[in-house]
């Protein structure tokens, strides 16, 4: 396992490289308010030929915290720039949330770095641009407590064991990152990009997501002709984290089914 940092800038993207150094590639895309950590059980559960590569999205985990406010235009560099260090040709994007609007953007971009998308809990546009200013508002009174409560009834269904361990780590998270990723969100519409992909793609949705909910997952999947889209039950906006292993299958078949394992 490599830990480094890919250089932009105004940023250092903090990245982990694992697994088969010469197989093919899968890259990670966190959420708002997450970092690389995101993946670490579904990591664990998948097959160890894949080489695996995970970054902490600009102001969030180990990256540099720059300035807010963020653009989808920029995160969507930092994306290529982690590819461009690693020396990758092409790989497999999964992105939740936020991390799934940067895989679209990359995809529309670079198609000719990106084999196939799994776009996870997340959607061409996401939120009124009024309610992220309202969450910027309550960060920037009360920090990242201002918040809190309303995110994690987001992430996890009721009575998710690891709820607590995660509300600690997202109040450990910066401030002035998270306010970053609400701005890039905020003006974000990725319509016009999505519609125009053809490649093969997954989307998955968690049956009780209230921030992603399946009918906008799957709103955006079907821009792109012959894409699958499964629903996880009885988990929310994080189920990569509340059913780890369900998720690690479906990435499996779906690396499997379009030979990229
Ligand atoms: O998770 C993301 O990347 C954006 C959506 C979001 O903010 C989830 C939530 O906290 O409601």
């Amino acid at each position: 396992m490599e830990e480094k940092v890919a250089k932009r800038h105004d940023a250092e993207l903090f990245l982990r490289d694992e697994g088969s150094a010469d197989g093919p590639v899968v890259l990670f895309l966190n959420s708002l308010g997450t970092d690389l950590g995101l993946w670490d059980e579904v990591v664990a559960r998948l097959p160890d030929d894949l080489r695996v590569i995970r970054f902490d999205m600009r102001g969030h985990g180990r990256s540099s915290v720059p300035e807010p406010p963020y653009t989808m235009g920029a995160l969507i560099v930092d994306a290529e720039a982690v590819l461009d260090a690693c020396g990758v040709e092409q790989a497999v994007l999964v992105g939740l949330s936020l991390g799934g609007m940067v895989a679209q953007g990359l995809a529309a971009k670079r198609l000719d770095l990106v084999r196939g998308l799994v776009l996870s809990n997340t959607a061409v546009k996401m939120g009124h641009p009024d309610l992220w200013q309202e969450r910027i508002a309550a960060v920037e009174a009360h920090g990242m407590v201002g918040v809190a409560d309303g995110v994690l009834d987001r992430w996890f269904a009721p009575g998710f064991a690891g709820r607590d361990a995660w509300r600690d780590r997202l109040l450990d998270a910066s401030s002035k990152g998270y306010i970053g990723g609400c701005t890039a969100i905020a003006r974000a519409d990725m319509i016009s990009p999505t519609s125009g992909l053809r490649l093969p793609t997954l989307g998955i949705a968690g049956s009780e997501d209230a921030a992603s909910p399946p009918d906008l997952v799957k709103e955006t999947v079907d821009l792109i002709p012959g894409a699958r889209f499964e629903i996880m039950r009885g988990v929310g906006h994080l189920p990569c984290v509340e059913d780890p292993e369900t998720y690690a299958a479906l990435l499996t078949g779906f690396l499997r089914e379009i030979g990229h394992l």
